[in-house]
């Protein structure tokens, strides 16, 4: 599957992915409107909408993109017709032809793994008849449970051609809390990018691994430090923009085959047309503020990576 992703990355020129990570807030009225005239002010009405909204965006932005990361926390908050709205976005985006990377952090005991990786990896068999429930192309994972943690959905990513990405130094202000911590002289961070080299040598798909790692935009030189340990595992790296990460914070996690990172940016895209810098569009043309957006990381992530 990251030969697929690198395919897609090379063609377009762009090594970025769009989080779809909707927030009520988000939604124009008009959008919302529509869902509520469909289904009631209700979580359905909302559901509805946030596909509507997310449906629109991609459609602006999917030329420029190889991949979305829908964040399902943000559909979770509406309930089962949230969860609906993310199935529905899944599939949307893979008929546009984009790479969906389902962030959904998961990682349990093994047999708990087991079904978080059929389910959104995987397939299940009933009655001789197969289906493949969310079907995302890639996953991130925790790894705080281990080898016996990640090894279900290693097994799964091998058997459907998946890939995921596993947590290794996050984004957040406390990152450094646990993932800092220094265990036989080394941070912890450095010694879960160990693990992923080495889980990722079994998952191999060309020159990189289906197994890649996620590093914070906002930690330039800790990316510089991973990129080393963990050279065939792609990074995802997420803080770009309205967490503050820039373009020039991003060339550490590259290798010298200007492959091997994807930034990602959410509120930065989606929520564009809220943005000062956006307001020319309106809250109607929400979507071109998106493209232009896009157009916009484009240019600064290009750009750090063409120096
Ligand atoms: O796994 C992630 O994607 C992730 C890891 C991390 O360290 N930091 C981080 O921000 N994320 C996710 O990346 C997205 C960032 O959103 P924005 O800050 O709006 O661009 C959210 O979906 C986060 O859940």
């Amino acid at each position: 599957m990251i030969k697929q992703l690198i395919e897609k990355i090379e063609t377009k020129d762009s090594p970025i992915v769009v989080g779809l990570d909707p927030q009520l807030k988000f939604i124009p009225e008009r959008i919302l409107n529509i869902g509520f005239e469909q289904f009631g002010e209700t979580l359905a009405g909302v559901a509805e909408a946030i596909f509507l909204f997310n449906k629109e965006i991609i459609d602006n932005v999917y030329d420029l993109i190889p991949a979305v990361k829908p964040q399902s926390a943000m559909y979770e908050q509406f309930g089962s017709a949230g969860v609906k709205a993310f199935e529905r976005t899944v599939s949307y985006a893979k008929e546009k032809g984009l790479v969906v990377i389902g962030d959904i952090k998961r990682g349990d005991i093994g047999s708990t793994s087991e079904a978080y990786a059929i389910g959104h990896l995987g397939s299940i068999t009933i009655k001789n008849k197969t289906f493949k429930p969310f079907d995302e192309d890639f996953i991130t994972v925790n790894p705080y449970l281990g080898s016996d943690g990640i090894n279900p959905f290693t097994k799964v990513c091998n058997s459907h051609n998946k890939g995921m990405f596993v947590l290794v130094k996050t984004s957040n202000p406390s990152s450094g809390e646990f993932q800092d911590r220094l265990i036989d002289g080394k941070p912890l961070y450095v010694h879960v990018a160990e693990k992923v080299a080495s889980w990722g040598e079994e998952c191999m798909d060309g020159d990189y691994s289906n197994i890649g790692a996620v590093v914070g935009a906002t930690y330039p030189e800790i990316g510089k430090e991973l990129r080393k340990i963990m050279p065939n595992n792609y990074i995802l790296v997420p803080g770009y923009g309205a967490q503050g990460g820039k373009g020039a914070d991003l060339v550490n996690f590259f290798n010298k085959d200007g492959l091997g990172a994807i930034i990602n940016s959410s509120r930065g895209i989606i929520a564009a047309w809220q943005q000062e810098k956006y307001s020319e569009f309106g809250e109607d043309n929400f979507a071109d503020a998106s493209r232009k957006a896009v157009v916009d990381m484009l240019d600064d992530v290009r750009g750090a990576l063409a120096k």
